[in-house]
């Protein structure tokens, strides 16, 4: 079985979760994108489902299949958000962003009643921080943060596209730092955010209930207690 197999696997045994007239969070990624395409299926066979995009790039993708999309303040709360991770480990605590979506996924998730994760099976480690972990920070704060980043040993490189800074969807701007030394990640999550100009860290410590990895045998289902 491919990665992308796995991927896909995983997110069709995701979707299964979603019932009719919810409010569903709708990811970013390459795992994202194969729950979206099962998501327009539902939608195909006429399930009533309001959406919410975690990004531009699967806002569009949800239009083009001709699912309902509402902004976050046209709701309240979302019942089931489903996307992907770039690490998740046993204690489901993920490192997201590598796609440079991590600030509006994560208020999705903040949001959201119940967290999937759904990712094939390279993601599952067993501690955080192969991945470099991003940081979504404000342009005007971006040199002094890189130097206090520096100084905490994280070795931050600033993330570029096309030899530019690399912009998200809320036009900050990504530094990816090294925490594999790191033990203490909710330590590190208060430290971080405390810095004027950070304004978010992909480090999803709290937020997930279940994690789908795809398997040659058929999806694991890691539920949290
Ligand atoms: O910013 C991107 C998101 O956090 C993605 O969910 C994450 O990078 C995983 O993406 P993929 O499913 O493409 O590996």
């Amino acid at each position: 079985m491919t990665a992308d197999q796995e991927k896909q696997q995983a997110a069709l045994e995701a979707v299964k979760f979603i019932k009719n007239n919810m409010v569903v969070g709708l990811g970013t990624g390459s795992t994202a994108k194969h729950m979206i395409l099962a998501v327009g299926d539902l939608v195909k066979r006429g399930m009533n489902l309001t959406c919410v995009p975690s990004s531009e790039a699967t806002q569009k993708i949800a239009l083009e299949l001709g699912i309902k999309i509402v902004d976050l303040h046209e709701i309240d709360k979302i019942d089931i958000t489903i996307d992907g991770a770039d690490e998740c480990d046993e204690n489901f605590q993920l490192i997201k962003g590598g796609g440079g979506a991590l600030l509006r996924e994560k208020i999705l998730a903040w949001n959201t009643k119940y967290n999937i994760i759904i990712a094939d099976s390279s993601k599952a480690v067993k501690k955080l921080g192969a991945f470099k972990l991003p940081i979504e920070v404000i342009p005007f704060a971006t040199k002094q943060i890189l130097n206090f980043l520096e100084a905490e040993n994280l070795q931050p490189i600033q993330r570029t596209k096309d030899g530019q800074p690399y912009s998200t969807d809320e036009n900050n701007y990504i530094i990816d730092v090294d925490i594999f030394k790191i033990e203490d990640l909710k330590a590190l999550e208060i430290k971080l955010l405390k810095v004027p100009g950070i304004v978010e860290t992909g480090l999803f410590l709290d937020t997930t209930n279940l994690i789908i990895l795809g398997n040659e045998s058929g999806p694991i289902l890691k539920y949290r207690n």
